[in-house]
């Protein structure tokens, strides 16, 4: 598999769904480069999988705009592709089916189909539950073959929002392992939005926290640590304790002129 990364510039991106008085975030700038893995972490509510979905082109900003290599993002594309919580699959399709129903809409020869969805298979390691029909893998296996069919489009940019929560602690643990050496191997880039810190740690190389109404990027912090990762190793111990206090401290972020107006009041 030929994947090459992108980088992904957010200019001035601003959201207000019409129903709500205010905005869900103002003005935000972000740059990432090509094959990062960044996570979006956040409190509920603070537009994380709102901004996904604009990164995604699913959901229009209402200013700014997402560059992906200085494309401008207006719609779905197969370069840049989404994993959900649940992993909307085919239930009466095989795993090869599933992992190649993209290729077969896009009216790709049978030869490079079988090729292409072969590699994915094996890259999420599959292989031996090739041809068995989705509806009897588990669901850390169905998560895997929705992985597959995102790979099979060698998309430069993988959007995750919150892939494995549905997951045991198990398997959410070895996906996430899995997703970032692959990830790292065929050098695409990761954006993934995430309530739980062990995952950024164990998956990003930046972490972005969002906080406040209206939602902001309050802090940034480089997930400077070796791989393979493993959650009990001391240096991943200390970031991740580095990060939880930073993402504490962020619960109180207020934007400036907020505070600034109350400090005027008294
Ligand atoms: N389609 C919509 N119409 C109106 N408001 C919406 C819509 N989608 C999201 N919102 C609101 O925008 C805000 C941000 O939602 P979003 O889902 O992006 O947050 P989040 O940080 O991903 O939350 P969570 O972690 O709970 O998934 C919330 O207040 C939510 O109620």
């Amino acid at each position: 598999m030929a994947i090459r990364g992108t980088e992904i510039r957010i200019e001035g991106l601003s959201q207000r769904y019409p129903t709500r008085k205010v905005p869900t975030f103002n003005r935000v700038d972000l740059v990432s480069p090509p094959g990062e893995a960044m996570a979006i972490i956040g409190r509920s509510g603070c537009g994380k999988s709102t901004l996904l979905h604009i990164l995604a082109g699913i959901t229009k900003g209402t200013e700014g705009r997402v560059l992906l290599n200085g494309t401008v993002v207006n719609g779905p594309s197969p370069r840049w592709v989404m994993m959900f919580q649940a992993p909307h699959l085919y239930p009466w399709m095989t795993v090869t089916q599933n992992v190649g129903v993209g290729l077969t809409f896009a009216r790709w020869g049978k030869k490079e189909t079988e090729e292409r969805v072969n590699d994915a298979i094996r890259l999420v390691e599959l292989q031996d539950f090739a041809q068995a029909n989705v509806q009897d893998l588990s669901g850390g296996q169905q998560q895997r073959v929705a992985l597959a069919r995102s790979l099979v489009m060698e998309p430069e940019l993988l959007l995750l929002d919150e892939p494995f929560s549905a997951l045991d602690a198990f398997t959410r643990a070895a996906l996430q392992k899995d997703v970032r050496a692959i990830s790292k191997r065929l050098g695409f880039n990761i954006v993934i939005v995430t309530h739980d810190i062990d995952e950024a740690v164990i998956v990003a190389d930046r972490a972005v926290i969002m906080a406040g109404s209206p939602g902001d990027i309050v802090h940034e912090m480089d997930v400077d640590l070796p791989d393979p990762r493993d959650r009990t190793d001391p240096q991943v111990q200390q970031l991740r304790a580095r990060l939880m206090a930073t993402f504490q401290e962020a619960a109180n972020y207020k934007k400036p002129e907020v505070a600034l107006a109350g400090a005027g009041g008294r």
